[in-house]
């Protein structure tokens, strides 16, 4: 493709150029290289980009038809073609009821609409107190079983917005397949009190049902055979299996297939999330999010978030051969958020063919990590400013603090701006050799330290500054990045909806696990060292 050709040359032409050194070229760039949705602003001038590259970058989603691909995804086209579906989590926070979202002739916007209603009633008789348990007690108590995408999502959420926690309600989140967070949280929790959330799209997975035999023989053996019934609830896309499983008609809660586990965080996945902050406070987040995407849809590209974020992952990883993305969010309790995006994106992303099959022509998603910054300060940062790695970064800068001193929040939120700085302008050998200088270093002091203390900077960032992270905010955060990775995948032509690469480890768990457990042998076929691992672990277990 010709934008390539050009885009790689604009690359090559940029070489070694300072990052700093494009601010003095341009005192608008600050003004020029950012975007503002609202109140979210999305500052993107500490990247190794001019207005050659930018323009190449909207040349080429203009000539892979980004616009056509994202009325695509909003419509209902069978944009998850490897298993013939659409991809419309959109839908789950449409806000006008008379909306229409046709898949096989069939609208689905008043289906949409009666989930939610069913679920703004459940939530509502919680809130009320009219929930109660098999012994008449009140369920304060929400215990979600969960894994990936029916857990991720709701986990980050609920800890990032503590503080619009609805008082006298506890939620925990369970994913572990180990039953270790199992018995931790069944040792704190009153049975009469809890409600307990299965949640799982396939309403197969392991992890997921080994946790909830467990909680069915505990609820049961403490609240007698009525207990599943009154103090268990599910949601999946599989009715007839939550039916089996023992799961009353009204205690199940339907997602479509065509919602993916990773987008799902606005549909009844969300359930816990809604039990914890209340019903108003969730439609805020839902609405945080509904705004994100009508921007994507409607925003002129040089002008829409997820469009310019996306197309600067591209330019990094496609044509400055960058390796890792770097997520820090500058509010501890939003921690969690780069774990959310590590599946959202590498599950995403992380594909080596094409929508066709054939073979992708260049790197996709690379690496993703993060961190609450103000500890990634102190842990992985060392690598950013001094390793081999090229990578990018994006800083989460809220201005209101959640919860800390007016003084810790200024310590915070200058951190984060300093390590941007730090980041882009590094420091060479002249300006180390002031600093230790003006430290009273001796001359042999200052060779011997210089070439391990100068940093090469040049580290392209981007900054998202807003007020505070409450439930409208991290709706539209949420929802920037879900749209940021469709992005990339309509330039890279993957598939971001399927995750075919997940199954094998779990077939081959399946064939392991009687051997594990000293029913069997392991499998002839099994390589040599496994068996031989299973054989030492059962060792180590008699
Ligand atoms: O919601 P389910 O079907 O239990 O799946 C949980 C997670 O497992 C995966 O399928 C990966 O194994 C994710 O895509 C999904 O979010």
């Amino acid at each position: 493709m010709a934008q390539w050709t050009r885009l790689r040359a604009v690359a090559a032409s940029l070489g070694e150029t300072r990052i700093s050194t494009l601010f003095r070229h341009d005192p608008e760039r600050v003004g020029r290289y950012a975007v503002t949705l609202d109140d979210l602003h999305l500052d993107y001038s500490k990247h190794l980009l001019d207005d050659d590259a930018r323009r190449g970058l909207l040349q080429l989603a203009e000539a892979v038809d980004l616009r056509q691909r994202i009325d695509g995804l909003f419509s209902g086209a069978e944009v998850n073609n490897t298993e013939r579906r659409p991809a419309l989590h959109t839908l789950m926070r449409e806000c006008d009821p008379g909306a229409k979202v046709e898949v096989d002739g069939v609208n689905l916007v008043p289906t949409v609409f009666a989930q939610r209603q069913r679920l703004q009633e459940f939530v509502t008789g919680f809130e009320r107190g009219t929930l109660r348990g098999v012994t008449g007690k009140r369920l304060d108590t929400v215990v979600n079983l969960g894994v990936g995408g029916s857990d991720l999502g709701a986990v980050m959420a609920s800890h990032a917005l503590a503080g619009y926690h609805r008082p006298g309600v506890t939620t925990h989140f369970v994913s572990g397949m180990d039953g270790v967070q199992l018995a931790d949280v069944l040792a704190t929790v009153d049975p009469a009190r809890t409600l307990f959330i299965i949640s799982s799209k396939s309403f197969s997975t392991p992890d997921t049902f080994g946790n909830a035999q467990v909680m069915r023989r505990w609820l049961e053996d403490r609240l007698g055979p009525r207990a599943v019934a009154v103090h268990v609830v599910a949601i999946s896309s599989k009715p007839e299996a939550m039916t089996a499983w023992g799961i009353a008609d009204d205690h199940q809660f339907l997602m479509g297939e065509w919602v993916g586990g990773r987008y799902s965080v606005s549909s009844a996945v969300g359930l816990p999330l809604a039990l914890t902050i209340g019903w108003s406070q969730f439609s805020e987040f839902l609405a945080g999010m509904h705004r994100m995407d009508r921007h994507f849809r409607e925003a002129p590209f040089e002008q829409n978030m997820p469009v310019i974020m996306g197309l600067l992952a591209v330019w990094h990883r496609n044509c400055l051969d960058t390796h890792g993305h770097v997520v820090l969010p500058y509010d501890h309790r939003f921690g969690r958020f780069p774990a959310y995006l590590q599946q959202l994106d590498m599950e995403s992303n992380g594909k080596s063919v094409r929508r066709d099959g054939s073979p992708v022509s260049v790197p996709t998603a690379p690496l993703l990590l993060g961190e609450f910054g103000g500890n990634a300060q102190h842990s992985f940062l060392q690598l950013i400013h001094q390793g081999m790695e090229r990578v990018t970064v994006d800083f989460l800068l809220p201005a209101q603090g959640s919860g800390g001193s007016e003084g810790q929040q200024d310590l915070t939120l200058a951190n984060g701006l300093a390590q941007a700085q730090a980041l882009m302008e590094g420091r060479d050998e002249a300006a180390m050799t002031v600093a230790m200088q003006a430290a009273g270093l001796s001359p042999e002091r200052i060779e011997a330290l210089l070439p391990h203390r100068t940093q090469p900077g040049n580290v392209s960032s981007s900054t998202l500054v807003f007020p505070r992270v409450d439930p409208h905010h991290l709706g539209m955060l949420m929802a920037l990045y879900e749209h940021r990775v469709f992005v990339q995948s309509v330039v890279w032509d993957i598939n971001p909806f399927d995750q075919w690469g997940v199954e094998l480890g779990k077939l081959m768990a399946d064939d392991l696990i009687d051997a594990v457990a000293g029913r069997a042998e392991p499998p002839a076929e099994v390589d040599a060292s496994t068996a031989a691992l299973i054989r030492r672990l059962r060792r180590y277990r008699e």
